[in-house]
């Protein structure tokens, strides 16, 4: 891979990850597309029937298999946050950009779309709980920031391509 996005639920890395890829000429792939292509389930069906340890247990094999691949990664929320991904992610050379947004801002997309398991198992409160507690870990994994409540999706993709 040569651009990872990272970052918490709701910031956008599902959004602005196909924008960017056409914009550098690459293809892009979604961590959570290739594992329910992969399991022939969508997220919320594997949390609910397998439960949450076996996703990570497959997310982990299907990001070390992306990252393999050129292009923009788009990750899931918890991808970064987990110890072992977060090595490999930095060994893997790729630049890794971390999309933020704020605590408001999160609660108002999160709410809107009710597809997301933890969403519905953790509520808007403990949501926001598990972001501060994997705060530092994105940060630590992060090559730059970049920040989504106030602009377009264009202009997202403007600031990551400035920052390369
Ligand atoms: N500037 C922006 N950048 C990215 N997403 C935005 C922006 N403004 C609004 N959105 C909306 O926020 C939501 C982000 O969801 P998504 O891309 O699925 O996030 P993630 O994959 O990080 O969970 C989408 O509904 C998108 O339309
Ligand atoms: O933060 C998380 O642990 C998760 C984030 C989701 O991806 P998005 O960040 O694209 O919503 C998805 O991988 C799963 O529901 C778990
Ligand atoms: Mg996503």
């Amino acid at each position: 891979m040569e651009v990872v996005l990272i970052g918490f639920m709701g910031t956008g890395k599902s959004t602005i990850g196909p924008l960017l890829a056409k914009r550098l000429g690459r293809q892009h792939l979604d961590l959570d597309r290739l594992l329910e292509a992969r399991l022939g389930q969508s997220v919320g069906s594997v949390f609910a029937q397998k439960g949450e340890a076996a996703f990570r247990l497959v997310e982990q094999t299907v990001l070390r298999d992306a990252l393999e691949q050129p292009g923009v990664l788009s990750t899931g929320g918890g991808a970064a946050a987990q110890v072992d991904n977060a090595a490999v992610l930095r060994e893997s050379g790729a630049t890794i950009v971390l999309l933020e947004a704020r605590d408001e801002t999160l609660i108002e997309r999160l709410c809107a779309d009710q597809t997301r398991p933890l969403v519905q198992r953790l509520g808007v409160a403990g949501v926001l709980d598990l972001k501060h507690q994997r705060d530092a870990q994105y940060h630590a994994v992060a090559d730059f920031v970049v920040r989504t409540d106030d602009g377009t999706p264009g202009d997202v993709v403007r600031e990551i391509m400035a920052g390369m």
